[in-house]
């Protein structure tokens, strides 16, 4: 593929993508001028003045969004003093927005699909706070670990613990405090060896188990366990035996002791984010071409986040509610797969957001989805859908 030959500041190949998808270019015409957008950790508030004169820049307070600030678009959070001491953590507004849409509220246990890196993660913990657990799922070990670095900079994980999976098939039931976890049969038996408090050195026994589990993985994929990344103090597992916690749950047995809130931030082709696709620059149009523009990728996208989406939901409770939502603009990758999954379970309905009135997006293609976009919301690409499960 030739490199950019318009004025316009897209690749042509990507103003060709947009077209054959049905999306107009010029919604991207703002995102040289989206804003940054930065969390501020709760508690920290009062020392927004002296974040704003290190930063040299005005931080003016989102006024739809609890927590959140925008900074002038070129302005780099990462060598400020209050990035530095965990402060402040930069997520874009949008994002924040499908995290909120959750209501995520005390004692919750709530499952994060596709984890890493971790902003969203980050948000969710932070308003969780002492009550309830977070389970951070990815398949990719490298990016979860460095989530596992952001939950601990910004000392969030005691309720939260990370495992190396395939969110298709992921299975594993939220943990609760022992004595919760009887209520769902998990009974203890025996004098079996139990999960201490996580130490970040490993002792020699343990990072050699570690390495033997991986290498089983490896030889047969078929039948791969999650690897524990970590996990904090009040995540459940201390005290836990290996049985216990990687106990599978019956599809029935998940109807009550299921998640009460579910975050599926699909594997996309990332076009509504701008700043990542003039990334493609560097990396190269040819990368742009397979990562993106490529039908089959697409295709096989699709497949992904259908699947990702149908066992997220399995893992929720009755009552509870699940969160769609992906940095792609196309129909393909958000209101076709929530129009199959809603086809293919009777028990999802789709539900209004509340709070969102407020929110500067529009209506997705199906009615109770949002969708931002740098001109309507000067935030990055992002579609959200709110699904409950239901007695049916
Ligand atoms: C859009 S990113 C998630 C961003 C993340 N929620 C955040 O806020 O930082 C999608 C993630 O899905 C992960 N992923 C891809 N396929 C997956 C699968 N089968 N199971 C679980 N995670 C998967 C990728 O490794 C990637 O980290």
């Amino acid at each position: 593929m030739e490199e950019r030959t318009s004025n316009s500041p897209l690749p042509d190949a990507f103003v060709d993508f947009l077209d054959a998808n049905g999306l107009d270019p010029s919604i991207y015409s703002a995102s040289d001028l989206t804003p940054r957008y930065i969390r501020l950790k709760p508690g920290c508030e009062s020392q927004l003045e002296e974040i704003e004169a290190e930063m040299g820049c005005k931080v003016e307070k989102v006024f739809w969004l609890p927590g959140f600030y925008s900074l002038p678009p070129n302005v780099q959070i990462a060598n400020s003093k209050a990035y530095r001491e965990g402060k402040i953590y930069g997520i874009d507004a949008a994002s924040g927005a499908a995290v909120s849409a959750l209501n995520i509220s005390a004692g919750d246990h709530v499952l994060d699909l596709c984890a890493a890196p971790g902003a969203k993660l980050c948000m969710i913990l932070d308003l969780l706070g002492d009550l309830g657990t977070v389970t951070g799922v990815d398949v990719a070990r490298h990016r979860l670990a460095a989530c596992r670095t952001m939950v601990q900079k910004y000392e969030l994980g005691d309720h939260c613990r990370l495992l190396v999976a395939d969110g298709t098939t992921f299975s594993l039931f939220p943990t609760r405090n022992y004595s919760d976890s009887k209520s769902c049969e998990s009974v203890l038996i025996g004098d079996v060896e139990r999960f201490k408090e996580w130490r970040s050195r490993r002792t020699w026994k343990e990072r050699k188990k570690a390495a033997r589990d991986r290498e089983n993985a490896h030889m047969n994929p078929g039948i791969q366990e999650p690897e524990l990344l970590f996990y904090g103090k009040h995540a459940g597992v201390v005290g836990l035996s290996e049985d216990e916690l990687y106990k599978t749950v019956s599809n029935s047995e998940l109807l009550s002791c299921g998640y009460d809130k579910v975050l599926v931030d699909a594997e996309c082709t990332h076009d509504g984010s701008i700043k990542h696709i003039q990334k493609f620059e560097h990396w190269g149009w040819k990368t742009l071409q397979r990562r993106v523009l490529d039908a089959e990728r697409t295709d096989s996208l699709t497949v992904l986040q259908l699947k990702l989406l149908s066992n997220g939901f399995r893992l929720l409770k009755v009552g509870g509610l699940l969160v769609y939502s992906t940095c792609s603009l196309t129909i393909a990758q958000n209101e076709e797969v929530v129009a199959q999954f809603l086809k293919e379970n009777g028990s999802a309905e789709l539900q209004e957001i509340s709070g969102a009135e407020s929110w500067p997006c529009r209506s997705g293609g199906i009615l109770k989805t949002l969708r931002f976009d740098p001109l309507t919301s000067q935030t990055s690409g992002l579609f959200v859908a709110m699904i409950r499960k239901i007695v049916t």
